[in-house]
C-alpha cells in the first residue's frame, strides 16, 4: 500500500497514519521506549503556542477537552500567557472534572491565574481560538459542551487553529457524523492523519520529539522530517 499522502516542502515524504497506528506509536514510545506522555504533550503544546503567535495573535481562546488533545491545548495556554498573549480556556466540563494530564495541566494554568471556565461558549471574540477539544480519540457524533464548543468555532471571526485534526473529524476516515470545525490550519502532531487528506487547508507537522526507533519497531516508513524546524508545512501528493 502506497501510505505517503504528504510530502514536505523539499520534496521528503511523510506517511499518513490512522489513529489506531498512532494509538501504537504513542504505546511503543511510552511503554517500550520510556518517552512519557507529558513529555510528548508539552512540544505539542510549546509548538501550537507558536503557531498561534506566528500569526500575530494578541489574544487567545483555547477550548479544550479532557484527553490528551486538551492537556495540549492546555500547555499551549501556558506557552501563550508565559509570553503576555491574552488567554482564556473554555472546557468541555467542570474543571474538579478533569482526570490525568489534562487536570495535571490544568493545576498549572489555574495557578497562573489564567482564566478557565466549563462552556458552552458563544462565538469567541478574540484574535485565534485554539481548538482542543477531541482529537484521535472521538468515538460518534461529537455529544455534549463539547458540541457546543466545536459550533462555537463555526461563529468566530477569529483565525481557528485546531491541534492533530478538527475536532468532530474520524482522525482515520476524515468522516464525521455529526459537527466538525472547520479551522483555518491543523498542527498535527508527530505524523499527519489519514482522516486529514480532505480537510481544506494548511496542515503543519509539529514535532514532539518522537524518535525513529518506534517508528522503526512498528514498520512505520519515517525519514525524520524536521531538521532545523519544529514545525513543518506539509503538502499533499495528489493521490
Ligand atoms: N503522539 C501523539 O500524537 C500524541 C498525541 N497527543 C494528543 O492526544 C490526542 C489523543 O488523546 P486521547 O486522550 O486518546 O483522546 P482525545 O483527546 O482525542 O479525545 C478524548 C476525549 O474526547 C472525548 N470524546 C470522544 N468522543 C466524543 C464525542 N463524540 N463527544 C464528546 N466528547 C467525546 C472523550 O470523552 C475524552 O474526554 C491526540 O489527538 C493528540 O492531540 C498527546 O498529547 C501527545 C502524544
Ligand atoms: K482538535
Amino acid at each position: 500500500m502506497e501510505r505517503a499522502v504528504y510530502r514536505t516542502a523539499g520534496g521528503m515524504p511523510v506517511t499518513a497514519v490512522t489513529a489506531d497506528e498512532m494509538r501504537e506509536v504513542d504505546r511503543v514510545a511510552t511503554e517500550e521506549v520510556g518517552l512519557g506522555l507529558l513529555q510528548m504533550m508539552e512540544n505539542a503544546g510549546r509548538n501550537l503556542a507558536s503557531a498561534v503567535r506566528a500569526t500575530g495573535a494578541d489574544g487567545a481562546v483555547v477550548l479544550a477537552g479532557d484527553g490528551g488533545n486538551g492537556g495540549g491545548g492546555l500547555a499551549c495556554a501556558r506557552h501563550l500567557a508565559n509570553r503576555d498573549v491574552a488567554v482564556e480556556v473554555v472546557l468541555d466540563r467542570p474543571p474538579a472534572a478533569l482526570d490525568g494530564a489534562a487536570a495535571r495541566q490544568h493545576r498549572v494554568v489555574d495557578a497562573m491565574g489564567v482564566p478557565v471556565r466549563e462552556g458552552p461558549a458563544g462565538p469567541p471574540e478574540t484574535d485565534a481560538v485554539v481548538d482542543a477539544v477531541i482529537g484521535y480519540g472521538l468515538s460518534g457524533a461529537v455529544r455534549g459542551i463539547a458540541r457546543d464548543l466545536v459550533e462555537a468555532c463555526g461563529g468566530t471571526d477569529a483565525r481557528v487553529v485546531s491541534l492533530d485534526v478538527p475536532s468532530g473529524l474520524d482522525a482515520t476516515t476524515g468522516e464525521s457524523t455529526g459537527p466538525v470545525v472547520d479551522p483555518a490550519e491543523v498542527i498535527t502532531l508527530a505524523l499527519p492523519k489519514t482522516g486529514l487528506r480532505g480537510v481544506d487547508c494548511p496542515v503543519t507537522l509539529a514535532d514532539i520529539g518522537i524518535p525513529r526507533t518506534v517508528y522503526r519497531r512498528l514498520d512505520v516508513p519515517y525519514d525524520p522530517p524536521f531538521d532545523d524546524a519544529y514545525l513543518v508545512p506539509l503538502e499533499r501528493t495528489g493521490e
